[in-house]
């Protein structure tokens, strides 16, 4: 039973001392300012700490300074962010420590406030708790059928800072088993946006809970159709499982990887928002930067070189470069000469080569195993030589020689540059794995002299960024979070599968959104690549951003794109609109600018989403009419609302109002039909509110 409360008019809060009186508003308003003073109090405490004494090492002064500075800036009340935006009421008194983790903790209570960070009184109580603390979980797991100890449930509507309406949902009260709907979760989806990607953190529902908080040691692959949440539930399980295991964590690190620079440039202020502000954020192609891209691959080669086979061809060539000595060796030791024939240290090389250890770590062990031949040679003519002795043998000059002739360095990218331009290395190492026609795909039509005149491009780096593991293993992060997914190549998902090789993964994606070429066909095989076999893979359904009779008309595409996946269902109760708009012959370019105007007399911001080729005609048309664009990325105001985004990197962005410029030119940018219509796909899922499509040729069919 939902009950809701709304006061007309913003009051001022009580101070903290004031008596509430009976009024449950003015109570509540009472508790938000009197936790305001409290976060005051945290941080005027972590101000005041004076450092002098505690180190006379400035080193150790810098660093204990830089962790004051961090939570001094974790402890900001952001005046327009709700210190707290739930209370939970439990049947009984239940068990927080001071951060809300212990549940045998030392604080008792039944009633806790929960919010985006922990804050608590002098005296050390909780005045709220984290919304990831286990005591905060019944807050979005809760349900009449499964109060979980819960009696009342109630949400806060605030607005600017302060809290004018909640909202009680009594999970005691039997009913007929329907859960009621919160109309200020609904009012949060349905609220125009402006500005940068929001925290959910107050409107998480359970499916995507359960995401947030599966654990670390885990890997999940979440499958979501257009606006179920994906990049929203990933970065949340990101602040989670800092929150749960802060330590190892902090040691190891976690990184967002997303598909482009405004991407990551609009999703950049969530986390922070959640007070975590150490996490990292790249794409694919700023990990494996190496070299400068400056060069770019026709589809059918990029296929090849993505393709995990070229890890094995990587590993032959560069295991090509191990020889075997045909002299023994002899290492001159004061009076004394000692021999290993030549067949013994070649056994010494095959039993490396064996052990599969990296390429250079296998170079690093070979002068301390002939050593070691050298000293058994010793013992045996009655020596006693020790560690030192061993070690000095390994540095011997003809034992250095010795390695760097059978073992020679090798540098990763001279690697890729001589199987990219020398027909007969690259021949020689994938005979029976790649096709005369992958091969001459593979080969540059004139090979670069050398790592710095060629032009590597986006698909070159990863190879060399694998050839770089095979020498030296890739460092692994605690956690890494990939978005979009779907997009990457075999050969992209072990780059990314490398840097959390020890660590746990988030994997987001939609097989329907892949517009590459080598876009992902299945999870299985995408999560096998990236080295984490055993993720269970989750399926989002409900919908939070495109309403119904936009995401009906974009589903007709689904068949031709994706024929295994089902429409997404929309939660928004706001029918939105829909608007197909065609102009006259040579009147697109008008067309789009009245669909943009007629957007921005809506509140929030819009989107002109135009096929790649048409964004300088569109820019010039909307400069004329007087109507200047931001670029994808750049973050709306209330006084530039209006964004023009190339098709291509419409991806994982969200406007208000969405025009879509000519649908068959979005398809017929790409190299193929089914790539393109993906891209159209994409494109006519990025609005909340509503859709114009205008259009001057024909529809893609597909559209039914
Ligand atoms: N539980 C929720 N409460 C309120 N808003 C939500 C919730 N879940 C998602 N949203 C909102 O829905 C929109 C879409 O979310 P998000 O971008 O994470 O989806 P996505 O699955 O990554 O979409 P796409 O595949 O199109 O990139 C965002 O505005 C997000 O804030």
């Amino acid at each position: 039973m939902l009950t809701p409360h709304d006061t007309p008019e913003p009051a001022t809060p009580h101070p903290a001392d004031a008596p509430p009186g009976g009024d449950p508003l003015a109570r509540e308003r009472a508790h938000l300012a009197a936790s305001r003073a409290a976060l005051r109090a945290m941080r005027e405490d972590v101000e005041s700490l004076d450092l002098t004494d505690v180190t006379a090492n400035w080193v150790n002064a810098a660093v204990l300074n830089a962790q004051i500075e961090e939570r001094i800036k974790s402890l900001a009340d952001l005046s327009h962010t709700p210190l707290f935006f739930g209370r939970l009421d439990y049947v009984r008194e239940v068990a927080a420590d001071e951060e809300g983790t212990a549940p045998d903790g030392p604080y008792r209570a039944e009633r806790f406030y929960i919010g985006r960070r922990h804050v608590h009184d002098p005296a050390g109580d909780p005045m709220v708790i984290d919304w990831r603390a286990p005591v905060s979980q019944p807050f979005y797991q809760a349900s009449r059928t499964n109060p979980l100890d819960v009696a009342l449930r109630r949400r806060f509507g605030y607005t600017g800072g302060d809290i004018t309406a909640y909202e009680d949902e009594d999970l005691t009260a039997s009913g007929d088993g329907a859960e009621a709907t919160s109309r200020l979760l609904q009012q949060e989806i349905e609220r125009p946006r402006v500005g940068p990607m929001r925290d959910i953190v107050a409107t998480i529902q359970p499916e995507q809970d359960e995401i947030v908080r599966s654990g670390l040691s885990g890997t999940v692959c979440v499958q979501g159709g257009p606006g179920t949440g994906k990049t929203a539930v990933g970065l949340h399980r990101v602040a989670y499982l800092l929150y749960a295991h802060r330590e190892r964590l902090a040691r190891t690190g976690t990184l967002v990887i997303g598909p482009n620079d405004s991407f990551l440039r609009y999703i950049e202020q969530v986390l922070p928002a959640l007070g975590e502000l150490t996490v990292h954020q790249a794409t694919v192609d700023s990990l494996v930067a190496h070299v400068p891209v400056t060069g770019s691959d026709p589809a059918p080669t990029a296929i090849v070189k993505g393709d995990a086979r070229m890890a094995e061809v990587l590993r032959r060539a560069l295991r090509s470069h191990v020889g075997r000595p045909t002299e023994s060796l002899v290492v001159v030791r004061g009076s004394r000469r000692w021999r290993v024939p030549a067949d013994e240290i070649t056994t010494l090389i095959e039993e490396l080569l064996a052990r599969d250890i990296r390429y250079g770590a296998a170079r690093e062990a070979l002068p301390q195993r002939i050593a070691h031949a050298v000293l058994i040679r010793m013992e045996q003519a009655g020596e006693a030589p020790d560690d030192r002795v061993q070690n000095a043998v390994a540095r011997d000059r003809a034992v250095k020689a010795l390695v760097k002739e059978v073992w020679p360095p090798v540098d990763p990218a001279k690697l890729v540059l001589r199987l990219l331009g020398d027909a007969d290395f690259l021949r020689a190492h994938s005979e029976d794995l790649l096709t005369d026609e992958e091969r001459a795909a593979l080969l540059w039509p004139k090979p670069y002299r050398g790592v710095k005149s060629a032009r590597w491009s986006a698909a070159d780096a990863v190879l060399i960024d694998e050839a770089r593991d095979l020498v030296e293993r890739t460092p692994s992060l605690g956690h890494v979070v990939l978005d979009e997914a779907q997009d990457l190549s075999p050969m992209q998902y072990r780059a990314v599968g490398r840097r959390c090789s020890t660590g746990s993964a988030t994997v987001l994606g939609d097989l329907a959104q892949g517009t590459t070429a080598w876009a992902t066909p299945a999870w299985p095989e995408a999560l096998h690549h990236l080295g984490k076999p055993d993720a269970h893979v989750e399926e989002l359904t409900a919908g939070f951003r495109v309403p119904r009779e936009v995401i009906a008309y974009a589903s007709r595409l689904l068949p031709a794109i994706a024929p295994g996946l089902a429409e997404v269902r929309s939660v928004r109760e706001s029918p939105g609109s829909l608007r197909l708009v065609r102009a006259a012959e040579g009147a697109l370019l008008p067309g789009l600018v009245e669909a943009c105007h007629a957007a921005l007399t809506h509140e929030g911001s819009t989107g002109l989403i135009v096929p790649d080729p048409l964004v300088e005609a569109a820019r010039a048309a909307l400069a004329e009419a007087g109507l200047p664009a931001l670029a994808p990325g750049e973050e709306t105001r209330a006084d530039a609302r209006l964004t023009l985004v190339p098709a291509s990197l419409a991806k994982g962005l969200e406007y208000d109002y969405v025009v879509l410029a000519e649908p068959a030119a979005v398809v017929e940018a790409e190299p193929t039909r089914g790539a393109g219509l993906r891209r159209l796909y994409v494109g006519l899922t990025r609005a909340v509110s509503g859709l114009t499509v205008v259009h001057e040729g024909e529809l893609p069919e597909e559209l039914g």
